[in-house]
């Protein structure tokens, strides 16, 4: 991929994890970049350090997500790509109504998406053809359902609806396409039996880490042509 170092990379959810292992692979290419944050967690003090614009926002209000972009706005003129990172894996649970997953999982998922494809495609066009990207970070449920977590599946599933509108409405200076992942990370709670099970349901076997996931968004930052697709990073597992 081209070094845009006058475009910055903006990650949301750059604190942690995937998030924060882009961050880290960007900047150590000497692209700019601009993350999201929730918490400050100390990873945050070390992309700023490393010379990461961050900005705290929570996307739980369309006020949030307002004001987020306001800011990337007043911080840069153009982006060389946006990746929506930022995600809550809920399930449905006695602890929550079910009014409030729903309402939380089509926030994050969907609402924050939606308005910041939307503010942010004046600073992604003007830079010639498919010279930009947008990757929305959705999740293998999306083909599959779930029964734990249905208002995130729900929200994944219209996220990568938006994946192919988006990829029309933009074409051909902006590229738009969606990760589809199963199990990439562990959570720390997870204990062994529950890794067991999870690592099972693939052919693979594995939890690949972070690197899998950067690999794919360098191939699509790459690319000249490929818009408006999912790409399924799951081990095999439908051929379970
Ligand atoms: N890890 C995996 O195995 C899989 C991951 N994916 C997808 O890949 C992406 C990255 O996964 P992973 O790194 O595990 O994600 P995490 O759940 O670990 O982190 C997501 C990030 O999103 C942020 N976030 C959550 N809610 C909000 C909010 N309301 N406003 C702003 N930021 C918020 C979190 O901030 P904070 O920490 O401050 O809460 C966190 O930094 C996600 O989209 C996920 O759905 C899909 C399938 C499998
Ligand atoms: N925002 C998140 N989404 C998802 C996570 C996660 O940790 N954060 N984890 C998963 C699981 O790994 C699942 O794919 C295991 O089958 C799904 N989404």
């Amino acid at each position: 991929m081209g070094k845009s170092p006058d475009r910055p990379i903006l990650i949301t959810g750059g604190g942690r994890r995937i998030g924060l292992a882009l961050a880290h692979h960007f900047l150590a290419q000497h692209q700019s970049v601009i993350v999201s944050y929730r918490t400050r967690y100390p990873a945050i003090d070390v992309i700023e350090e490393a010379g990461g614009i961050c900005i705290e926002a929570d996307f739980c209000t369309d006020d949030g997500i307002l004001a987020f972009a306001e800011e990337v706005k007043r911080r840069t003129t153009s982006l060389r790509a946006v990746l929506h990172n930022a995600s809550a894996w809920m399930s449905e649970s006695p602890a929550h109504k079910p009014a409030e997953v729903l309402s939380a999982m089509l926030q994050i998922h969907v609402h924050a998406p939606y308005l910041l494809n939307t503010a942010f495609e004046p600073l992604l066009r003007g830079q010639g053809h498919a010279a930009a990207d947008i990757i929305h970070f959705t999740d293998y449920v999306v083909e599959r359902g779930s029964d734990k977590h249905i208002a995130y599946a729900a929200s994944k599933a219209a996220l990568d609806n938006m994946t192919r509108s988006f990829a029309k409405k933009m074409a051909p200076e902006v590229k738009v396409n969606a990760i589809a992942p199963s199990l990439i990370l562990f959570n720390e709670g997870d204990d062994a039996e529950y890794r067991q099970k999870a690592l099972s349901k693939s052919l693979m076997k594995t939890a690949p880490g972070e690197k899998e996931i950067i690999d794919l968004v360098d191939y699509l930052l790459t690319s000249c042509f490929v818009t408006g697709r999912s790409f399924a990073v799951d081990g095999g597992r439908p051929l379970r």
